[in-house]
């Protein structure tokens, strides 16, 4: 019998089986289903493909999803039973004006309960918003081959990294994504290695989005009654990232997730997502009649930006912050993008709680760490909640 099979690196294989023998995964869920008692591999996987990621196996004609992307059943996401967060967009343009100290404490609110906001009037301009998505669409559009080149090992640059899920070799189930990551050292690095199909946008949307990032970064930090110098600041938002994340359409959305539950580990994340909806976060406390631990969807709100806490902040602010679990479902109809930019701490910043709060607090509830320690361990564990903060426990 001759079978196909996927990898989680995405490398679809040819099997030929034989009785007597079981190689993982897939192989070993179809002989259970087709009944076979055992199954043997006669000839080494051959790689039908490299790079195709989701969107090469969907692209190939799939009816349902292949085993390695169903999810437990405590993971799959009942869309039906989310209710949305309908806050409106906080306006930023605001704060140059009398509504200044009302504008603020709606962003600290915001930050210190769900831990998700929107914003309008944010200084990156709305055109540039349309592009980004349609360079994202472009990118993910290639033939696999083009996209292949910026894998793990063989990109030109380990500040471009083409993937899929999050750390494939490790999920039990993986995730109905694809990605390509472009983490940002100079202008003169960007130019030359970032894809030509989102380079000069995914720069543009870093300068505009990282000026009102460091201003909310001032508010909240200003909110804890702590002063930081500039230099500091920048420390904090000093390692960048913009991400390019495509979901393609997915023939059992209930059965997968396009991101799992996870926070993110930096400071603040921006998000772009276009117009089809599916961002949920967990609540964290009982606010505007939904329980805690509720899931709420971000609606996908037209020319705003989504923006949340990380890990970073919630340690920084001895815990008023919230880093808010989130996670992402697929749809059966269309493929959605969305586009974040992750603004981290330089790998040598040193992270705990800042003193002054302990202080207050009377409690510190975090250690102290080097950032790059916190880094290596969220990229090399599965998606899990808010597991990455138990890299910071005090105990
Ligand atoms: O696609 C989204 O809306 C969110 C993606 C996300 O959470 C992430 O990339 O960390
Ligand atoms: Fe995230």
């Amino acid at each position: 019998m001759i079978m196909t099979a996927v990898d989680g690196n995405m490398n679809a294989f040819l099997y030929f089986i034989q009785p007597n023998h079981c190689p993982p995964c897939l192989l070993h869920a179809i002989s259970k289903q087709m009944s076979v008692k055992q199954t043997v591999l006669l000839a080494v996987p051959k790689p039908l493909g490299d790079g195709n990621g989701v969107k090469g196996l969907v692209d190939s004609g799939l009816s349902e999803v292949p085993e390695q992307y169903v999810q437990p059943p405590e993971e799959r996401i009942d869309k039906l039973n989310a209710s949305t967060h309908d806050n409106p967009p906080i306006d930023l343009s605001k704060l140059d004006g009398p509504q200044h100290d009302q504008i603020v404490e709606e962003i600290a609110r915001a930050a210190e309960t769900l831990g998700f906001f929107q914003v309008m009037n944010h200084g990156v301009p709305l055109e540039l918003l349309e592009s980004l998505k349609d360079a994202a669409n472009n990118f993910f559009g290639q033939p696999p081959e083009k996209k292949a080149v910026y894998r793990k090992g063989v990109s030109p640059s380990p500040s471009v990294k083409y993937g899929t899920s999050f750390v494939p070799d490790k999920e039990k189930a993986l995730e109905w994504k694809d990605y390509i990551s472009m983490t940002y050292t100079t202008d003169a690095e960007a130019l030359e290695y970032w894809p030509q199909e989102c380079k000069d946008v995914a720069l543009e949307y870093l300068r505009r989005s990282i000026k009102m990032v460091k201003k909310v970064v001032e508010i909240l930090i200003g909110k804890l009654g702590v002063t930081l110098d500039d230099s500091r600041i920048d420390g904090l938002i000093g390692l960048k990232l913009v991400n390019m994340n495509f979901y393609p359409a997915c023939p059992n959305p209930e059965l997968t997730v396009g991101v799992g539950r996870h926070s993110d580990m930096g400071m603040l994340t921006v998000l772009l997502q276009d117009d089809i909806g599916g961002l949920y976060v967990k609540m964290e406390e009982e606010m505007d009649g939904k329980r805690q631990g509720d899931w709420v969807e971000i609606p996908a709100v037209p020319g705003a930006l989504v923006i949340n806490v990380g890990d970073t902040l919630q340690i920084l602010s001895n815990g008023r912050y919230k880093s808010a679990e989130h996670r992402v479902r697929t749809t059966s109809t269309k493929s959605r993008v969305s586009i974040p930019i992750f603004a981290i701490p330089k790998p040598t910043e040193r992270i705990g709680p800042l003193p002054q709060l302990v202080e207050r607090d009377g409690v510190t509830r975090y250690r102290e760490f080097i950032f790059e320690e916190y880094m290596n361990n969220f990229f090399s564990n599965v998606h899990d909640g808010k597991k990455s903060l138990d890299f910071a426990n005090n105990i």
